[in-house]
Protein backbone atom coordinates (compact mmCIF):
# COMPACT_ATOMS: atom_id res chain seq x y z
CA UNK A 1 0.00 0.00 0.00
CA UNK A 2 1.33 3.35 -0.63
CA UNK A 3 1.79 6.29 0.92
CA UNK A 4 -0.02 8.67 -1.73
CA UNK A 5 -2.81 10.42 -0.43
CA UNK A 6 -5.96 11.20 -1.99
CA UNK A 7 -6.60 15.31 -2.19
CA UNK A 8 -7.43 17.13 0.58
CA UNK A 9 -10.09 18.10 1.29
CA UNK A 10 -11.89 15.45 -0.56
CA UNK A 11 -15.03 18.21 -1.84
CA UNK A 12 -14.88 22.00 -2.71
CA UNK A 13 -14.60 23.95 -0.01
CA UNK A 14 -14.77 27.67 1.41
CA UNK A 15 -12.44 29.29 3.57
CA UNK A 16 -12.98 28.26 7.44
CA UNK A 17 -12.90 31.69 8.61
CA UNK A 18 -12.47 31.49 12.58
CA UNK A 19 -15.22 32.97 14.23
CA UNK A 20 -14.77 36.94 15.33
CA UNK A 21 -14.79 35.98 18.73
CA UNK A 22 -12.24 33.25 18.31
CA UNK A 23 -9.01 33.52 21.19
CA UNK A 24 -6.52 35.13 19.64
CA UNK A 25 -3.14 33.83 18.92
CA UNK A 26 -0.91 33.17 22.28
CA UNK A 27 -4.33 32.10 24.29
CA UNK A 28 -3.56 28.85 26.08
CA UNK A 29 -6.99 27.10 25.73
CA UNK A 30 -7.18 25.17 28.99
CA UNK A 31 -8.89 21.96 29.35
CA UNK A 32 -12.61 21.72 27.65
CA UNK A 33 -13.89 19.07 30.05
CA UNK A 34 -12.67 17.67 33.41
CA UNK A 35 -12.83 14.23 32.66
CA UNK A 36 -11.72 14.03 28.86
CA UNK A 37 -9.46 11.55 28.45
CA UNK A 38 -7.88 14.11 25.54
CA UNK A 39 -7.04 16.79 27.75
CA UNK A 40 -8.79 16.70 31.13
CA UNK A 41 -6.53 17.14 34.69
CA UNK A 42 -9.17 14.38 36.15
CA UNK A 43 -8.07 11.69 33.63
CA UNK A 44 -4.98 10.49 35.70
CA UNK A 45 -3.76 8.30 32.92
CA UNK A 46 -5.79 10.76 30.05
CA UNK A 47 -3.10 12.41 27.46
CA UNK A 48 -3.27 16.22 29.48
CA UNK A 49 -2.71 17.66 25.73
CA UNK A 50 -2.37 21.28 26.44
CA UNK A 51 -3.35 23.79 23.73
CA UNK A 52 -2.11 27.53 22.31
CA UNK A 53 -3.95 29.42 19.41
CA UNK A 54 -1.32 29.71 16.84
CA UNK A 55 -1.52 32.45 13.82
CA UNK A 56 -4.16 32.49 10.87
CA UNK A 57 -5.83 29.23 11.15
CA UNK A 58 -3.85 26.75 13.30
CA UNK A 59 -3.83 25.74 16.82
CA UNK A 60 -0.23 23.93 18.28
CA UNK A 61 -0.83 21.06 20.82
CA UNK A 62 1.51 19.01 23.13
CA UNK A 63 1.52 15.97 25.06
CA UNK A 64 4.18 13.86 26.83
CA UNK A 65 4.01 10.05 26.16
CA UNK A 66 3.95 8.02 29.50
CA UNK A 67 3.93 4.48 30.48
CA UNK A 68 0.39 4.59 30.83
CA UNK A 69 -0.10 4.76 26.80
CA UNK A 70 2.46 1.96 25.53
CA UNK A 71 1.04 -0.44 23.00
CA UNK A 72 4.75 -2.18 22.76
CA UNK A 73 7.38 -1.96 25.24
CA UNK A 74 8.64 1.77 25.36
CA UNK A 75 6.62 3.08 22.53
CA UNK A 76 3.32 4.66 22.35
CA UNK A 77 -0.12 2.81 20.91
CA UNK A 78 -0.95 4.10 18.18
CA UNK A 79 -4.88 3.94 19.05
CA UNK A 80 -3.52 6.35 21.63
CA UNK A 81 -2.14 8.80 19.09
CA UNK A 82 -4.94 8.91 17.04
CA UNK A 83 -6.79 10.31 19.65
CA UNK A 84 -4.15 12.94 20.58
CA UNK A 85 -5.35 14.24 17.18
CA UNK A 86 -8.56 13.84 17.54
CA UNK A 87 -8.09 15.74 20.57
CA UNK A 88 -6.44 18.40 18.76
CA UNK A 89 -7.97 18.37 16.07
CA UNK A 90 -11.13 18.93 17.98
CA UNK A 91 -9.90 21.82 19.95
CA UNK A 92 -9.28 23.54 16.69
CA UNK A 93 -12.34 23.22 15.30
CA UNK A 94 -14.24 23.98 18.61
CA UNK A 95 -11.92 26.93 19.75
CA UNK A 96 -11.73 28.70 16.35
CA UNK A 97 -14.64 28.34 14.92
CA UNK A 98 -16.55 27.93 18.28
CA UNK A 99 -19.24 26.02 16.61
CA UNK A 100 -20.16 22.87 18.30
CA UNK A 101 -18.60 19.98 16.29
CA UNK A 102 -17.96 16.22 16.72
CA UNK A 103 -15.36 13.68 14.04
CA UNK A 104 -17.06 12.06 11.67
CA UNK A 105 -13.94 10.64 10.31
CA UNK A 106 -10.15 10.47 11.12
CA UNK A 107 -6.96 9.01 9.54
CA UNK A 108 -3.77 8.85 10.98
CA UNK A 109 -0.52 8.39 8.96
CA UNK A 110 2.63 7.10 11.65
CA UNK A 111 5.84 7.89 10.31
CA UNK A 112 8.29 7.15 13.19
CA UNK A 113 7.41 5.41 16.40
CA UNK A 114 7.00 7.48 19.70
CA UNK A 115 8.98 6.43 22.41
CA UNK A 116 7.66 6.68 26.15
CA UNK A 117 9.47 9.64 27.87
CA UNK A 118 8.74 11.99 24.36
CA UNK A 119 6.53 14.60 23.62
CA UNK A 120 4.42 15.39 20.69
CA UNK A 121 4.12 18.54 18.95
CA UNK A 122 0.88 19.06 16.99
CA UNK A 123 0.45 22.14 14.83
CA UNK A 124 -3.41 21.58 13.64
CA UNK A 125 -5.11 23.85 10.87
CA UNK A 126 -8.67 24.15 9.40
CA UNK A 127 -8.53 23.04 6.24
CA UNK A 128 -12.26 24.12 4.49
CA UNK A 129 -15.63 24.11 5.49
CA UNK A 130 -18.82 22.24 3.07
CA UNK A 131 -21.64 23.45 4.61
CA UNK A 132 -21.55 21.38 8.16
CA UNK A 133 -18.27 19.66 7.08
CA UNK A 134 -15.20 20.87 8.35
CA UNK A 135 -12.02 19.50 7.29
CA UNK A 136 -8.74 20.08 9.07
CA UNK A 137 -5.56 18.55 9.02
CA UNK A 138 -2.52 18.26 11.61
CA UNK A 139 1.56 17.36 12.10
CA UNK A 140 3.36 15.79 14.88
CA UNK A 141 6.29 16.53 15.38
CA UNK A 142 8.64 14.35 18.01
CA UNK A 143 10.37 16.63 20.76
CA UNK A 144 10.59 19.79 19.11
CA UNK A 145 7.96 22.21 17.01
CA UNK A 146 10.46 21.87 14.18
CA UNK A 147 11.45 17.65 14.92
CA UNK A 148 10.52 15.19 12.55
CA UNK A 149 7.19 14.44 11.57
CA UNK A 150 5.69 10.78 13.71
CA UNK A 151 2.35 11.31 12.56
CA UNK A 152 0.21 13.04 10.47
CA UNK A 153 -3.73 13.18 10.73
CA UNK A 154 -6.58 14.16 8.56
CA UNK A 155 -10.36 14.58 9.49
CA UNK A 156 -13.82 15.59 9.02
CA UNK A 157 -15.92 17.55 11.70
CA UNK A 158 -19.38 17.41 11.62
CA UNK A 159 -21.06 20.92 13.24
CA UNK A 160 -24.09 19.61 15.49
CA UNK A 161 -26.62 20.87 17.58
CA UNK A 162 -26.01 21.22 21.33
CA UNK A 163 -29.18 18.17 21.48
CA UNK A 164 -26.52 16.26 19.95
CA UNK A 165 -24.51 15.71 23.90
CA UNK A 166 -27.83 16.48 25.77
CA UNK A 167 -29.60 13.47 23.53
CA UNK A 168 -27.15 11.33 23.24
CA UNK A 169 -24.50 11.89 26.40
CA UNK A 170 -24.93 12.81 30.12
CA UNK A 171 -26.75 16.14 30.33
CA UNK A 172 -25.35 16.49 34.16
CA UNK A 173 -21.67 16.15 32.91
CA UNK A 174 -22.54 18.53 30.23
CA UNK A 175 -23.47 20.99 32.95
CA UNK A 176 -20.06 20.86 33.99
CA UNK A 177 -18.52 21.09 30.75
CA UNK A 178 -20.39 24.07 30.36
CA UNK A 179 -19.06 25.43 33.86
CA UNK A 180 -15.43 24.53 32.84
CA UNK A 181 -16.61 26.90 29.79
CA UNK A 182 -17.44 29.21 31.47
CA UNK A 183 -14.05 30.00 33.40
CA UNK A 184 -12.01 28.66 30.83
CA UNK A 185 -13.55 32.43 28.93
CA UNK A 186 -13.11 33.96 32.42
CA UNK A 187 -9.41 33.09 32.96
CA UNK A 188 -9.04 34.79 29.00
CA UNK A 189 -10.88 38.11 30.13
CA UNK A 190 -13.51 37.17 27.57
CA UNK A 191 -16.96 37.07 27.70
CA UNK A 192 -19.60 33.52 26.90
CA UNK A 193 -19.78 31.80 23.68
CA UNK A 194 -23.39 32.09 22.04
CA UNK A 195 -25.92 29.55 21.79
CA UNK A 196 -25.96 30.21 18.10
CA UNK A 197 -23.26 31.27 16.89
C1 LIG B 1 -19.18 25.70 20.95
C2 LIG B 1 -17.99 26.35 21.49
C3 LIG B 1 -16.86 25.39 21.73
C4 LIG B 1 -15.81 25.94 22.66
C5 LIG B 1 -14.52 25.16 22.70
C6 LIG B 1 -14.70 23.71 22.91
C7 LIG B 1 -13.45 22.94 22.60
C8 LIG B 1 -13.85 21.58 22.21
C9 LIG B 1 -12.66 20.69 22.11
C10 LIG B 1 -13.17 19.34 21.77
C11 LIG B 1 -12.02 18.37 21.64
C12 LIG B 1 -12.53 16.99 21.61
C13 LIG B 1 -12.43 16.39 20.27
C14 LIG B 1 -12.95 15.02 20.27
C15 LIG B 1 -14.13 14.93 19.34
C16 LIG B 1 -14.73 13.59 19.35
O1 LIG B 1 -14.09 12.61 19.57
S1 LIG B 1 -16.42 13.47 19.01
C17 LIG B 1 -16.72 11.73 19.33
C18 LIG B 1 -16.55 10.85 18.13
N1 LIG B 1 -17.54 11.13 17.13
C19 LIG B 1 -18.82 10.76 17.27
O2 LIG B 1 -19.24 10.18 18.27
C20 LIG B 1 -19.73 11.10 16.14
C21 LIG B 1 -20.73 9.97 15.90
N2 LIG B 1 -21.43 10.19 14.61
C22 LIG B 1 -22.54 10.95 14.56
O3 LIG B 1 -23.09 11.39 15.58
C23 LIG B 1 -23.10 11.24 13.20
O4 LIG B 1 -22.72 10.24 12.27
C24 LIG B 1 -22.63 12.63 12.67
C25 LIG B 1 -21.10 12.69 12.51
C26 LIG B 1 -23.11 13.74 13.60
C27 LIG B 1 -23.23 12.86 11.27
O5 LIG B 1 -24.61 12.55 11.32
P1 LIG B 1 -25.74 13.57 10.81
O6 LIG B 1 -25.79 14.76 11.70
O7 LIG B 1 -26.98 12.76 10.66
O8 LIG B 1 -25.24 14.10 9.42
P2 LIG B 1 -25.01 13.33 8.03
O9 LIG B 1 -26.01 13.87 7.07
O10 LIG B 1 -24.91 11.84 8.20
O11 LIG B 1 -23.54 13.87 7.68
C28 LIG B 1 -23.34 15.25 7.41
C29 LIG B 1 -22.38 15.31 6.24
O12 LIG B 1 -21.13 14.73 6.67
C30 LIG B 1 -20.78 13.63 5.82
N3 LIG B 1 -20.18 12.59 6.65
C31 LIG B 1 -20.55 12.19 7.88
N4 LIG B 1 -19.74 11.20 8.31
C32 LIG B 1 -18.85 11.00 7.32
C33 LIG B 1 -17.75 10.11 7.16
N5 LIG B 1 -17.41 9.24 8.10
N6 LIG B 1 -17.03 10.17 6.02
C34 LIG B 1 -17.35 11.06 5.05
N7 LIG B 1 -18.38 11.94 5.15
C35 LIG B 1 -19.12 11.88 6.26
C36 LIG B 1 -22.10 13.16 5.21
O13 LIG B 1 -21.89 12.48 4.00
C37 LIG B 1 -22.83 14.48 5.04
O14 LIG B 1 -22.33 15.12 3.88
P3 LIG B 1 -23.33 16.03 2.96
O15 LIG B 1 -24.50 15.16 2.62
O16 LIG B 1 -23.74 17.21 3.84
O17 LIG B 1 -22.48 16.43 1.79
Amino acid sequence: MSRVSQPWPPVPVEPAVPHPKAPSPGTELGVHFAECFGCGDEADAGLHLRSTVGEGQVVHSRFTVTAAHQGAPGLAHGGLLACAFDEALGSAVGNLMRRPAVTGKLETDFRRPVPVGSTLFIEARLDGIAGRKIYVSADGHLDAEDGPVAVSARALFVVVGFEHFSTHGDPQALEKLAEQHKKNLQQRGERDWEINP
